[in-house]
């Protein structure tokens, strides 16, 4: 019934690899949960997918199936009805929820991807620490926060860690698995199996601002618009610079308007703010100057670049 041999040979650098992991719960049904919702159904799991709107996990549902079915136009080429047997059984082992609680009674392991906020997130925790069996592991897919400090509120900090998916989840095949200062060996050991039975080649790092990736992300992107803002160079120019130059498959720019420019200034004011002597992290007026305009990138039409709206 399950593809996975064949799907593991197309999406990881890894054979398939077996996880004690059987039943995930993801949490925020959004760009990244519905992401992780897939690559976790694809390799086999049984996902409960949660989000408080339940608009959001309908358009989740859709979108997953859209690109099921880009995955099964790749790996089921020559066989057009073991396809549609994937995108179905794929599918089907994902169930839909808006109440979290509830979700969180049959989780081997909660993956949380909702808003990128302290707060909301220790609020869901510490209500999922009360109602959660005492073997589930609880991880975050933070892009900016301490693991940590959000692991702060729940009881289970030896159950708890980082695992942080790129977007678009079922293309970037890198997992960032974030140790925190009390998760445990069995959980970090438990964390890599999983990742690398959904398909993912798996590094290993401590609870750093930005781990490894946005670590140098953040201030190559902030260059980037600072060499636009001064006028050094036009906004094509340097993506193109950076594409055939650096071999990229984005330019900096594009992948600021691609990533968000809201979600981009929320992590270089909240570095800015925890770490006001690093200038790497220093404020760009450009970049408020697009957001307090309502120039998003991609998703509001126009940032650095023009998109049509969909
Ligand atoms: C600005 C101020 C400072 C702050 C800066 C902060 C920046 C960093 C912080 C970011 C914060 C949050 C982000 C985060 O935590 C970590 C990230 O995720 S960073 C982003 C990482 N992602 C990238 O770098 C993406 C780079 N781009 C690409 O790899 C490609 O351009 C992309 C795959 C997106 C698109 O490829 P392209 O060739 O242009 O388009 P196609 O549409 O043809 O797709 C290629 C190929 O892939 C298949 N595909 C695409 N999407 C999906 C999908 N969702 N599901 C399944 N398959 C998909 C598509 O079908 C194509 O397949 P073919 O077989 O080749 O036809
Ligand atoms: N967008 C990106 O490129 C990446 C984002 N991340 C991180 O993943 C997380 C999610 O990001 P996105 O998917 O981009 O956000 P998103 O805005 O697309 O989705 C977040 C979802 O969470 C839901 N939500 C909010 N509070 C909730 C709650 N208490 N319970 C259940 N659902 C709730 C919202 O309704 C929304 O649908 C954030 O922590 C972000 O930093 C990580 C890697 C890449």
């Amino acid at each position: 019934m399950i593809q996975f041999g064949i799907i593991a040979r197309n999406f990881s650098s890894s054979s398939a690899v077996q996880s004690a992991i059987k039943n995930v719960t993801v949490i925020g049904g959004g760009l990244m949960g519905s992401g992780i919702a897939q690559v976790s159904a694809q390799a086999g799991q049984n996902v409960t997918l949660v989000d408080v709107s339940s608009d959001v996990l309908a358009k989740a549902q859709k979108s997953i199936g859209t690109n099921l079915g880009r995955v099964a136009k790749k790996v089921y080429k020559d066989n057009p009805a073991e396809g549609e047997k994937f995108v179905a059984e794929s599918l089907g082992r994902i169930k839909t929820l808006t109440d979290p609680a509830e979700a969180a009674k049959s989780a081997d392991l909660v993956v949380e991807a909702i808003v990128e906020n302290m707060e909301v997130k220790h609020k869901l925790f510490k209500q999922l620490d009360g109602v959660a069996p005492s073997h589930t592991i609880f991880a975050s897919n933070t892009s900016s926060l301490s693991i940590n400090e959000i692991a702060s509120v729940v009881n289970r900090k030896d159950k708890f860690g980082g695992l942080h998916f790129f977007n678009p989840v079922p293309v970037m095949k890198l997992l960032e698995v974030v140790r925190g200062a009390e998760t445990n060996d069995a959980t970090y050991q438990a964390m890599m199996s999983w990742g690398k039975s959904v398909g993912k080649t798996c590094i290993t790092c401590k609870d750093t601002p930005g781990f490894v990736v946005n670590r140098l992300l953040v201030p190559y992107i902030c260059e980037a618009i600072r060499l636009f803002e001064r006028g050094d160079a036009s906004a094509r120019d340097i993506d193109i610079a950076m594409k055939l130059g650096a071999g990229y498959p984005m330019g900096p720019l594009e992948l600021a308007d691609y990533v968000g420019l809201d979600t981009n200034k929320f992590i270089l004011d909240g570095w800015h703010k925890k770490y006001p002597d690093q200038p790497l992290f220093n404020p760009i007026p450009l970049l408020d100057k697009l957001v307090s305009e309502g120039k998003l990138g991609v998703k509001s039409g126009e940032g650095f670049y023009k998109y049509d709206k969909k």
